[in-house]
């Protein structure tokens, strides 16, 4: 288009002043030898129902595919949870390059994306919007990308993405099924209590960070950064790039291993 594409920080990662409390947020560094094997840690149970599929839509930060969360049809429960949680979205965050791009780091590593996987307390709550509000409100699985073989699952959702290149744009977009995107073992993983990673930034949060990552390829990526932060009226459009975190300080919590 003639407008001029920018890729600058985006005016959200300008860090808040003050966050409520601020001991608990994500994402973090997960220092791997820190980290302590739990092995009451059980494995993870994800039943995902590829018809709960509903849309995806630019946020503006990110592109979220939304899930019907009014029944307990798409859950994950398990793992270090005492209670059954439902999918509402899932997203990423990437770079403008393949260096770096992911939110967690792993003894600092970075890599190009990240995948989380939103769940709510369905068993204390009944909304998302009560849930994201309370200790142990929601439950996020995060998965690391690696730019490497096309992944043919993540290719339908790659295909949609040119018309939501805008800020605010949704389309139609039904039987996905999100387990495609987790990796073949999920029974490796850090879990620690952190927060959202954007605004409200709530520490409501029971991360899940898969320990194996999943291989998308440069392509694929590529068609992530063609996104926009911006709508299609503003004057100076702006790429979707960078939209992840700064890693955030532990604040003495224990990131617990589920594997040894
Ligand atoms: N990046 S994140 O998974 O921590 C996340 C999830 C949901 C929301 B939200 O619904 O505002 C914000 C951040
Ligand atoms: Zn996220």
């Amino acid at each position: 288009s003639s407008k001029y594409v920018l890729s600058q920080m985006h005016p959200m990662w300008q860090e808040p002043l003050a966050i409520p409390g601020g001991d608990r947020q994500s994402p973090i560094d997960i220092v791997v030898r820190k980290s302590i094997y739990d092995s009451e840690l059980k494995p993870l149970v994800t039943d995902y129902d590829p018809n709960t599929c509903q849309q995806i839509w630019n946020n503006g930060y990110s592109f979220l595919v939304e899930y019907d969360d009014t029944t307990d049809k798409s859950t994950v429960k398990g793992g270090p949870l005492q209670d059954k949680f439902r999918l509402c979205q899932f997203h990423f965050h990437w770079g403008e390059s393949n260096a770096w791009g992911s939110e967690h780091t792993v003894d600092r590593k970075l890599f190009p994306a990240e995948l989380h996987l939103v769940h709510w307390n369905s068993d204390k709550y009944s909304l998302f919007e009560e849930a994201v509000m309370e200790d142990n409100g929601l439950a996020v699985i995060g998965v690391f990308l690696k730019v490497g073989k096309r992944h043919e699952g993540l290719q339908k959702l790659v295909d949609a993405l040119p018309a939501i290149r805008h800020k605010s744009s949704v389309v139609e977009f039904n039987r996905f099924d999100p387990a495609c995107l987790l990796p073949s073992n999920t029974d490796d993983y850090w879990t620690y209590h952190g927060s959202l990673t954007t605004p409200p930034l709530t520490e409501s949060v029971t991360w899940m960070v898969m320990k194996q990552h999943i291989e998308v390829s440069h392509d694929q990526l590529a068609v992530f950064r063609s996104l926009l932060f911006t709508s299609a009226e503003e004057e100076v459009q702006k790429g979707m790039v960078n939209n992840f975190r700064v890693q955030q300080s532990l604040c003495g919590r224990t990131v617990r291993s589920s594997f040894s």
